[in-house]
């Protein structure tokens, strides 16, 4: 573990019923930096980021051994507080899925959860998230018509700022891009290397040209094995396994 570990995964095994999906995952993450999961289809990916906010204890049926230990603490520990968790590990989807309220309303949203109710407090709360998910441009002028309005990519970027707004330590996103056109991609991913400052992300995605340009590690899962681990360069350029050279350049997926 060095000094900059955020998140400390350690012999993680998640059984959806029978179906063993992770097979002893043992890795680190480090703070204020971009960590692509990557893999073919069903490798994983998703049933590991969903872990670390204990999303997937919502499924029926499902067993976790193993620990996730996060700023000194077990988050399997049944102490942990599964929605302050969710406050401080934040998490973008594939499907843009903005609320049917208007763009400001949902972007305080956690916060009037949190019982956050000063006006100036909130306002300033929306512009700050607005502006750190690239879209204060866009939406300043329309902040009370619906977020159903926007197009996808700005849809997407909202989001962002409702997961921002709680002031989060750690955004998983979960394929953010695969719905959105080339542009709005373009967008959010520098979006996320602009947020790298302040927050750690972890990001899954299939696509190899997002992975090599935005993450600083890259690791690469296959039938629910993590089987290589490495700054994102080593794993693109010099990747130690055969399986990870046969899935970056295309042989398989
Ligand atoms: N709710 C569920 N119930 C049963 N099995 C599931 C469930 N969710 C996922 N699985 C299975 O667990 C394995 C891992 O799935 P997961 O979605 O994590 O893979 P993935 O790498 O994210 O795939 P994709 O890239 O297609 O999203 C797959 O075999 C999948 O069928």
């Amino acid at each position: 573990m060095s000094d900059k570990t955020i998140l400390s995964v350690s012999d993680l095994n998640l059984y959806y019923g029978k179906k063993h999906a992770l097979f002893d995952i043992t890795m680190d993450f480090q703070e204020k930096e971009i960590t692509a999961l990557i893999g073919p289809s069903g490798s994983g990916k998703s049933t590991l980021l969903r872990s670390i906010n204990r999303m997937q204890d919502l499924v029926p049926g499902v067993t976790i051994t193993g620990s996730i230990m996060y700023k000194g603490k077990n988050i399997y520990s049944p102490n942990t507080d599964t929605i302050d968790l969710r406050k401080e590990i934040g998490m973008v989807f594939q499907q843009p899925n903005p609320f049917p309220f208007s763009i400001y309303e949902n972007v305080v949203y956690g916060l009037r959860l949190k019982g956050v109710k000063d006006k100036a407090t909130l306002d300033e709360a929306v512009e700050k998230s607005l502006k750190d998910a690239a879209i204060w441009e866009e939406t300043k002028d329309i902040l009370h018509k619906s977020a159903l309005g926007l197009s996808g990519g700005q849809q997407q970027r909202v989001c962002i700022a409702r997961a921002l707004a709680v002031n989060p330590d750690i955004i998983l996103l979960d394929e953010p891009t695969s719905a959105l056109d080339p542009i709005s991609s373009g967008k959010i991913e520098a979006t996320l290397l602009e947020l790298k400052d302040k927050y750690t992300i972890i990001i899954v995605t299939h696509n190899m040209a997002q992975a090599s340009r935005m993450s600083d590690r890259t690791a690469f899962f296959m039938d629910g094995k993590l089987i290589e681990y490495n700054k994102t360069k080593s794993i693109f350029l010099t990747p130690k396994e055969k399986e990870t050279e046969d899935y970056i350049t295309g042989k398989f997926g």
